[in-house]
């Protein structure tokens, strides 16, 4: 085997690459996450040419900015720009303070390809969906991809391969045992609690579970992810068998310090989906084909689902896992969680 990185391992490169504030080369263009631009690098890239602020259309929608292609608003960066003025269209944090940004400019026609994969890459690497991209000749030491393999990646499913398994004894579950998988493309680790020892041959109990650090751990009144948890453990715990899988998803998949800017928008008066809506991602940014392929990973293809979204039902039937049955989970409502609840209920269709 060659030495020579891999088009998966190039672009998991580019994707940490951002987080460090690095720019990468994507299709003759310098690309280079806001969130993470230092001073120096953003004068770097001026020098370069007349850089446009790529964002989503959703956060060009707040804006009130022309987005001329789908999914994307070009904003041309005027020459007296700082980083500043970067931040202030990247984060919607400041926007009821200081509401009037504009007028923004928005590119129309040529070369979209490049602003669009640099967007997927923000939003792989969990950042702001907010980058800086200026035309450039290949910059040497930096990281290149080109736009259509990039999307082809992002947009292609990781093998996930078990690592490591032990007996785990619950609370909820004495014969339990959980097993780690890591993907092949230097993503997220996910895991599997396994409850005794569900026969393959049978739909087994299972729930999936994306990571939420506040409702899990912390015990958050604002969500029903722990008592989601906790429940579902001890409904397969008090049946003897069955299978949650832990998704690494934190925050429907925008990661955890996203999802705190999205409950500081909470804060001033938005809710769940707006907030994601604000800050450029979509209601829901999570690639459910990870739970298939658990299952399937596992020895499972039919399974008793434990869940309240009908989208978990429909992507796995749609990804090869016969759900035999919808088993709704039930939790307790409380003064923080019952408006959230209902926007589950109302916007993203969850069955209450
Ligand atoms: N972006 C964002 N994510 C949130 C918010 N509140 C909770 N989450 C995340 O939402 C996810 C909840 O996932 P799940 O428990 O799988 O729930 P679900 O899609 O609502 O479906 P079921 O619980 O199966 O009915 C977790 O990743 C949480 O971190 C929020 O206000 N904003
Ligand atoms: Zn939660």
């Amino acid at each position: 085997m060659s030495l020579i990185p891999t088009l998966a391992e190039t672009v998991s490169r580019a994707r940490t690459d951002l987080r460090m504030g690095l720019p990468v080369m994507i299709g003759g263009h310098l690309a280079a996450a806001v969130e993470t631009l230092s001073p120096a690098r953003m004068a770097a890239m001026q020098a370069l040419g007349r850089p446009v602020l790529a964002i989503t259309e959703r956060r060009a929608e707040t804006l009130k900015a022309r987005a001329y292609d789908a999914g994307l608003a070009r904003v041309k960066v005027p020459g007296d720009a700082d980083l500043r003025w970067l931040r202030a269209i990247a984060d919607p944090s400041g926007d009821l303070m200081t509401p009037m940004k504009g007028p923004l400019f928005t590119d129309r026609g040529g070369e979209t390809a490049p602003h669009l994969a640099a967007l997927a890459l923000a939003k792989a690497a969990q950042l702001l969906p907010a980058v800086l991209v200026v035309p450039a000749p290949l910059q040497p030491g930096l990281t290149s991809v080109e736009p259509g393999p990039l999307m082809a990646q992002l947009a292609s499913e990781a093998a996930l391969n078990p690592v490591a398994c032990a007996r785990l004894p619950l609370g909820a579950a004495e014969r339990s045992r959980l097993h780690i998988f890591r993907p092949d493309d230097g993503g997220e680790e996910h895991y599997a609690v396994e409850i005794g020892d569900p026969p393959r041959d049978q739909p087994v109990l299972a729930r999936l579970h994306s990571a939420c650090f506040t409702g899990d751990v912390l015990g958050s009144l604002k969500c029903d992810c722990g008592p989601q948890l906790h429940s579902a453990l001890n409904l397969m715990g008090s049946q003897g068998q069955g299978v949650l899988l832990y998704l690494n998803q934190e925050g429907r998949g925008i990661g955890l310090a996203n999802k705190m800017r999205a409950y500081a928008l909470q804060n001033q008066g938005f809710d769940t989906v707006e907030a994601n809506h604000r800050l450029g991602f979509e209601d829901d940014e999570r690639d459910f084909r990870i739970g298939a392929e658990l299952l399937r990973r596992l020895g499972f293809d039919r399974v008793r689902l434990l869940t309240n979204n009908p989208r978990k039902v429909a992507m796995l039937q749609g990804h090869g896992i016969e759900v035999k049955e919808r088993v709704p989970l039930i939790v307790a409502r409380n003064r923080h969680n019952t408006d959230y609840l209902d926007v589950k209920a109302e916007k993203s269709g969850h069955l209450l």
